[in-house]
């Protein structure tokens, strides 16, 4: 049967371990068999140490995340680089992505047509892999060694060729950084036979800086009463800010620009600094320095007559963490004035993500400053040297990295430890999930997301709802959740369709705190109908209940974590969240759980297909165009993420139930631009050229709304591009399941057939056994590329490189769903007209967006013009 290609879906091999989720995919596996196309390499001369010859894309290049196997690379390139600190060895290192899928006839095809392999496209200098931050205490240098060798990170990791070949490199040069670079040099060359090759630790700190204000969207944040809020960074007003970075000691540096910065002061321990440098030889009645706002602590254990012991540990060390900070604060502020600089970042692991170390400080910058400077925050604020060494390299090409191809991920180890390793690496998905069902009935390893009662084995909502935690100080562990896996995904474009990308978000609503306790309730309500879809996708097996309740704790786990502290994962919204939870199911490899749903309806759907058309056929222009747009919206009713239409299904079949919906269509809808959408269609003298249209459900929504849409344009001359998703997300039709739905369909109609057949989605012998093709017109092409996205929603932030080209001449953006239009996009301006489409499947969405009710209709136009 047609639209059933589940067994060639490609896995995402997330591989999983305790601290990084990489392991897997570096053990056991085979090589990768060669690929299909081979591309040359442009690269600029300065970066010389890649060899590049034979190079080849494996899997393709319009996947979501391309490989490059480099054959020939020879071995001592490293992926690994390290900041050695007094405290804290910090480690970033490039793990590469497994196994991708083969090309197919679609991809190899829409190419073509898109021109995509012509012109001057871009080639990717970048490595598609993902960039893991880890800490180890320099104490236990040796489980930091035990670490880089169990995962062989200083050969590239375990599937690198020379660990596969079993062949010894001779000569290993991992770049360091950081006093220890030079004190275990000897250590790292005699337990791992490496060379440390050591780099300018302000070099680093500068270049790690400066990489993630360029790179990460929402790295930099200020934090003022408790409260986060995420600084958009324009990369023509970055310099010149003074960079703060507290670890063992503080280093400040005035960043003029990408290499150009000067230590302006402060090199000593946080300790000596509180006594010597406090006011930096400046008159401090010319600051406006109260002697009492920092010495009171103090003031008090003189004149109180006790002694030290008579004070309680915690407050002792308060009032010193509040003297540091102060310092810090009021430190830097002077270096900033002293240089006419309004920003001021502060970074180093001695911040940790602490509330009240970071409101501390910026209290102090606010308050000397009298509001005119600013402290701001860095996510990955321990990272910035180990980063900055690891750019050294000058061959990942990450400097021409921009935010578009970076997505941040959130697996279980990675926020759960932040970058902290407990224990030995985990070896596989089955350690990991070990270690959760440990570390959750423990409860207490990690304070602040614990996640809810004894394991369940069922596989089947045997788990409660996380609790949230208040706001208590948080431990170590909980308060470095802020850092993911960066995904480099060099394939991604940002939409070039899109009006102003500046200005552009995604989200529609803002997840403030009430909303965010309405959506928890919402996921946490539908995940146990999901994790029982989930495992009965796997076969329902044991190890699939197993898979289940780990994911089903994770998720919650998640959850929890975001309602103590709504900014954890940076600028989160409802978009992320549905995709957190579609990423959260790929981590414990369910891959396709609504996929059996999905097949039964196709196939209900497209056995109606064919009366459907027919009807279509026997109306005039006019009524045939309302009858088009009302089927897409009636049809968008199937839906497996809302509540309340999962509860409509048990009414009747998917037939009774389209009819239904279809008969309760009244207008004028809830938004009804029809009228004008009409007129524009019907405008004989300025067809549109290129259609994109963006499916949304399997079923009805894609077979009998959507693709007698595009059909309607095909018939019309215009070209059409249906963009689906890349991976599976709630009951989405992928771009790989497509293909074989428009097979079918076309059997029954000569239009669909020929504009398959001309954009190479089906060949001519599988068509040709029904449809009238007498009195067609010339055929346009019908193809299908991939968004590029695994989420019911779409940020045109990031879109595959295929969708940016088919967007290239596009007239026409039909955008469908909830999700991508509603929670997604509402607002979103594009450079070509634009239809949303969309049936409100939520009562609350409905009032809130649209003073409406569920099963409110959405028809919004938006012509350029
Ligand atoms: N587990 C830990 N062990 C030691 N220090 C820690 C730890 N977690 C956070 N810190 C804080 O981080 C600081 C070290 O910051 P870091 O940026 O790593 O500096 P360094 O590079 O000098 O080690 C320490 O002074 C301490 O305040
Ligand atoms: C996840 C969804 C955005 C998918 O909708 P779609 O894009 O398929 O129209 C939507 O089902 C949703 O917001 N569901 C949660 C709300 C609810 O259950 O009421
Ligand atoms: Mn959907």
């Amino acid at each position: 049967m047609a639209a059933n290609n589940s067994g060639s879906e490609p896995r995402i091999p997330e591989d999983v371990t305790l601290e990084d989720e990489a392991e897997a995919e570096a053990k056991g596996k085979a090589p990768a068999a060669s690929s299909s196309a081979t591309t040359t390499m442009n690269r600029s001369g300065s970066r010389p140490q890649l060899d590049l010859s034979g190079a080849a894309i494996h899997g393709t290049l319009e996947d979501r995340n391309p490989t490059i196997l480099l054959p020939n690379q020879s071995d001592d390139i490293s992926h690994l680089a390290l900041d050695i600190g007094g405290s804290l060895i910090k480690l970033v290192y490039f793990s590469r992505h497994a196994d991708q899928p083969t090309e197919d006839k679609r991809k190899l095809s829409t190419k073509r047509r898109l021109e995509i392999f012509t012109g001057a496209r871009r080639s990717y200098p970048v490595l598609g892999g993902r960039l893991h931050f880890v800490k180890f205490e320099t104490g236990k240098l040796n489980e930091c060694l035990d670490f880089i060798s169990s995962k062989q990170l200083h050969r590239g990791g375990v599937d690198s060729p020379s660990w596969r070949s079993g062949a010894q490199p001779d000569n290993i040069v991992i770049k360091a950084t950081g006093g220890g670079a030079f004190k275990y040099a000897d250590l790292f060359k005699e337990r791992l036979g490496v060379s440390l090759e050591k780099e300018d630790e302000m070099d680093c700190l500068v270049a790690g800086a400066n990489f993630l204000l360029k790179a990460i969207r929402h790295e930099a944040f200020t934090h003022m009463d408790g409260q986060k809020e995420y600084v958009q960074i324009d990369q023509n007003d970055l310099f010149p800010y003074l960079l703060v970075n507290v670890g063992s000691g503080v280093s400040i540096i005035k960043v003029d620009g990408h290499g150009k910065f000067q230590r302006v002061s402060g090199d000593n321990s946080t300790i000596d600094m509180l006594v010597g440098d406090i006011y930096g030889g400046l008159d401090y009645s010319k600051i406006g320095l109260s002697a009492s706002t920092i010495a009171s602590s103090f003031g008090k254990t003189i004149s109180d007559n006790k002694e030290l012991s008579d004070y309680r540990p915690e407050d002792i060390s308060l009032s010193l963490l509040r003297m540091i900070s102060y310092n810090i604060g009021q430190i830097s502020y002077l270096n900033a004035l002293r240089y006419g600089l309004k920003r001021i970042f502060f970074g180093g692991f001695f911040i940790r993500g602490h509330a009240y170390t970071m409101d501390t400080i910026s209290f102090a910058v606010h308050f000397w400053s009298k509001g005119e400077a600013k402290a701001m925050f860095l996510r990955h604020e321990g990272f910035l040297g180990a980063l900055g060494a690891f750019m050294s390299y000058e061959k990942h090409g990450l400097d021409d990295l921009s935010a578009h191809h970076l997505v941040e991920r959130f697996p279980m180890g990675a926020p759960y430890v932040g970058g902290k390793i407990h224990g030995p690496p985990l070896g596989d998905l089955n350690e990991k999930i070990s270690w959760m069902e440990k570390f959750v009935q423990k409860g207490t390893q990690i304070t602040a997301p614990v996640p809810m009662g004894a394991p369940a084995t069922t596989g089947m909502g045997g788990f409660e709802r996380p609790t949230s935690k208040g706001d208590i100080l948080r431990s170590d562990a909980s308060a470095a959740l802020n850092v993911g896996v960066l995904h480099l995904v060099p394939s991604l474009d940002v939409f070039p369709l899109l009006e102003d990308p500046k200005t552009y978000e995604p989200n529609t609503i803002d997840l403030d705190h009430d909303e965010f306790k309405y959506w928890f309730t919402i996921l946490s309500d539908h995940l146990p109908d999901l994790v029982e879809k989930a495992v009965a996708s796997e076969g329902g097996t044991d190890d699939a209940k197993r898979r289940g309740d780990a994911f089903a704790h994770a998720f919650s786990a998640h959850l929890a974590r975001l309602t103590e502290e709504p900014a954890a994962y940076g600028k989160f919204g409802l978009a992320n969240l549905l995709e957190l939870r579609e990423e959260c199911l790929r981590e414990f490899q369910f891959f396709d759980a609504y996929v059996s749903i999905k097949q039964r309806e196709n196939e209900a759907s497209l056995a109606v297909l064919p009366d459907l058309l027919m009807e279509l056929d026997s109306m005039d222009e006019e009524d045939r165009l309302l009858a088009l747009i009302e089927g897409v919206l009636a049809a968008n009713i199937f839906d497996w993420g809302s509540k309340a239409c999962v509860d409509l299904y048990n009414q009747g079949t998917i037939i009774e139930i389209y009819r239904m919906s279809r008969k309760k269509m009244q207008r004028p809808w809830r938004i009804d631009d029809f009228d004008t959408f009409k007129s524009r269609m019907l405008k004989k003298d300025q067809p549109y050229k290129r259609a994109l249209i963006s499916v949304d459900n399997a079923g009805a929504d894609v077979v009998l709304g959507m693709l007698p849409l595009a059909r309607e344009f095909l018939r019309r001359g215009v070209e059409v591009v249906l963009v689906a998703n890349s991976l599976p997300a709630l009951n989405d039709i992928t771009a790989n399941e497509l293909p074989e739905i428009v097979a079918e369909a076309a059997k029954h109609c000569g239009i669909l057939r020929k504009a398959a057949e001309a954009g190479g989605l089906i060949v001519d012998a599988m068509a040709g056994i029904q449809g009238d093709t007498k009195d067609e017109p010339a055929s346009v092409p019908l193809m299908v590329v991939e968004n590029g996205c695994g989420s019911p929603c779409i940020d045109f932030r990031q879109v595959s490189s295929e969708l940016a080209a088919a967007a290239k001449d596009a007239d026409l953006l039909i955008l469908e769903g909830m999700g991508r239009s509603l929670h997604t996009n509402l607002n979103a301006r594009f450079k070509c007209d634009a239809l949303k489409l969309a049936m409100v499947k939520n009562q609350r969405l409905a009032e809130k967006l649209f003073n409406g009710n569920i099963y409110d209709c959405i028809c919004k136009f938006e012509p350029v013009s």
